[in-house]
């Protein structure tokens, strides 16, 4: 099976995720019947649906209309939706030879037949794959921030921590924690709590490299994790963090702004940790950040 580019995915809303998936179930569904109507015209000779006799017939289905259409070149360019572009254009173009055969009175050779088969199932089986990894996505995801929720976190990190002992390598992870966050909320409201947490997600993700992870802990709690880092680069890197999160204007409503500080806690998963037990330390460490009066970085 393909494996997508999360990359890609990434930059994709919640709402953009679930729109594909929807437009994707439709197509199956879509081709579904096309497939019953097809072959009604190949076996009981009812007329071919003009359109599917065209050179470009993959644009003319529900499908090829709607990916014709979309705006957002992220899902457009995205590596496995080309590949789906393309198995659907070549699907409709066999479809196309063997209607053709049949309205010329040439019986079909089965090799033609058959290779129309396989690319029917080569789409299923892409449109499927789509299906799965949005939804994996999806589930993954903290909807409000767009960090990952904490369904992988224990099995993503022991993979990392895994990869990092056999290069020998360290691996850092950073417990955030928001300074009077129900404050925000009491004075400004939910909503304005919620673009705090939304403003501080974009501020740490613009700080990651592509391979760090970064997980919605807990409601204002985040945790980083930065493979490959030896602990006093992730405690300067979580230094120009707190500076960050402090200088951040967040624009609440109508140019009204506030600022946030956080509270940070750093350790490093030694060789021999499990990883809840580096998490606790984490979090000790951030909490100590809290006891000894907030906006700071403390170290485990
Ligand atoms: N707006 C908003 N608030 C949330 C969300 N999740 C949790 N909270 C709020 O976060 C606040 C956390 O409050 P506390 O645990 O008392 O912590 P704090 O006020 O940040 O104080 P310290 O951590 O001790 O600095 C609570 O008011 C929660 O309601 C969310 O998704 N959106």
């Amino acid at each position: 099976m393909h494996q997508i580019n999360r990359q890609g995915i990434s930059s994709l809303s919640n709402t953009q995720l679930e729109d594909v998936i929807a437009e994707i179930e439709q197509a199956i569904e879509w081709h579904q019947s096309w497939y019953k109507n097809l072959l009604r015209c190949l076996i009981a000779d009812t007329p071919a649906n003009e359109q599917d006799l065209a050179d470009n017939a993959h644009n003319f289905c529900r499908f090829g209309q709607w990916f014709n259409k979309l705006p957002d070149q992220t899902i457009k360019l995205h590596p496995h939706f080309s590949e789906i572009a393309s198995a659907h254009k070549k699907m409709h173009q066999g479809a196309k030879v063997l209607l053709s055969l049949k309205e010329s009175k040439t019986v079909i050779p089965v090799n033609l037949l058959d290779q129309f088969h396989a690319d029917l199932d080569r789409l299923r089986e892409l449109f499927d794959c789509l299906i799965d990894e949005f939804t994996e996505v999806l589930h993954t995801r903290d909807p409000l921030t767009g960090a990952s929720n904490r369904t992988n976190l224990l099995e993503n990190l022991q993979k990392e921590h895994e990869l990092c002992k056999r290069k020998s390598l360290s691996c850092a992870l950073i417990m955030i924690d928001l300074d009077h966050f129900k404050q925000v909320n009491d004075e400004f409201g939910h909503a304005a709590g919620d673009k705090v947490l939304i403003a501080l997600v974009k501020c740490i993700k613009s700080q990651l490299r592509k391979y760090d992870q970064l997980y919605r802990y807990g409601g204002e709690e985040f945790l980083v994790c930065l493979p490959q880092t030896e602990l006093d680069d992730a405690k300067s890197f979580s230094e120009r963090l707190r500076a960050g999160v402090e200088a951040l204007k967040i624009d609440i409503s109508n140019d009204n702004h506030i600022n946030v500080t956080g509270s940070f806690g750093v350790t490093l998963i030694s060789a021999d940790d499990n990883i809840e037990t580096a998490i606790e330390r984490a979090d000790e460490a951030m909490y100590q950040a809290k006891k000894s009066g907030r906006n700071r970085v403390c170290v485990a």
